[in-house]
């Protein structure tokens, strides 16, 4: 059964025709930019800026260093939307509003979502300013039936019980590791699991050792619930954390971390991860169907 909380195809629909009654033409590539990664939107040509708090059913960012803006624009001669700050379980949305975006996006024509967050390395090799390329994820709270595919499916949207054997897309993230050779940053970009807990805490140390021994590379809040919707409505999907802090696996290490620091990482690195996201986008060739 459907809660109150839960957005339908409908409310969905009335957002699209919303946007589209506003923009010059239906974006391509969507782009979801973390904590403290926002500057990336700055960088759309002709850029069309929507607070979401206009946007019909859009719920509002709460979190510093989201500043709650949808900006439609340009990169690389592709047509594109930036969402400037995503929404989090953590902050009390249901799942269904935390990846509702991610519908609006699909709904509008869009072909693959970018996402990008912040997040704790427990890999010993990953510091502070290092990239993640997500190979593939674990989705701690949708393990424990925290899915936002949980309920009633909708077959306009997907098919009941979706893969995701082949998530994050093999090609885009060949694509991304060449890139970084290119751009002299092979060294501090690696691949590997990203880990999503429901926060707003951060890690105890038994908790960090359980998420390594489970195979997670990097832990955050975010991301997995997107991209799990991206999934099932076909979408393709890029994903690149900044690993912002490392997580401490035991009690001797003085690893300290809040989100300021989150964001100042975010800061430091924005401009590297807008090269990296901007060549990207440069690389991916839209197939549009062919009009009936
Ligand atoms: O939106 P993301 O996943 O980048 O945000 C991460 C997780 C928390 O919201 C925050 C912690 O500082 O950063
Ligand atoms: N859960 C979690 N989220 C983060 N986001 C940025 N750093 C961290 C972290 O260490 N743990």
């Amino acid at each position: 059964m459907l809660s109150k909380e839960d957005l339908r195809y409908e409310d969905c629909e009335e957002t699209v025709q919303w946007l589209l009654d506003r923009i010059q033409s239906p974006p391509d590539i969507a782009i979801i930019c973390g904590s403290g990664l926002g500057l990336l939107a700055e960088t759309l040509s002709n850029p069309k800026t929507f607070d979401y708090s206009q946007i019909p059913h859009f719920p509002a960012s709460t979190v510093v260093g989201h500043s709650g803006q949808l900006v439609f624009g340009t990169l690389q001669d592709k047509s594109c939307v930036c969402m400037k700050g995503r929404f989090h379980v953590y902050e009390g949305y249901s799942l269904s509003k935390v990846t509702f975006p991610i519908r609006v996006f699909k709904l509008l024509g869009v072909k693959v979502l970018m996402v990008t967050n912040a997040a704790g390395s427990l890999c010993e090799k990953y510091r502070p300013g290092d990239l993640m390329i997500i190979r593939d994820h674990i989705n701690m709270p949708g393990m424990a039936a925290l899915n936002p595919l949980r309920g009633p499916n909708d077959e306009r949207f997907g098919p009941r019980f979706p893969s995701l054997w082949d998530t994050y897309d093999r090609d885009l993230r060949v694509t991304a590791l060449e890139i970084a050779r290119k751009i002299g940053h092979a060294d501090l970009t690696h691949e590997g699991v990203y880990c999503m807990v429901g926060g707003p805490n951060f890690e105890s140390v038994a908790e960090a050792r359980f998420l390594q021994k489970l195979g997670a590379d990097a832990v955050g809040m975010s991301t997995a619930p997107e991209v799990v919707v991206a999934k099932h409505c076909g979408l393709r999907v890029f994903g690149l954390s900044l690993i912002t802090n490392r997580v401490a696996q035991a009690y001797e290490m003085q690893e300290s971390v809040n989100h300021s620091s989150v964001l100042e990482v975010g800061k430091q690195r924005s401009q590297l991860l807008q090269t990296l996201i901007t060549d990207l986008v440069r690389s991916i060739q839209i197939n549009r169907e062919p009009a009936a």
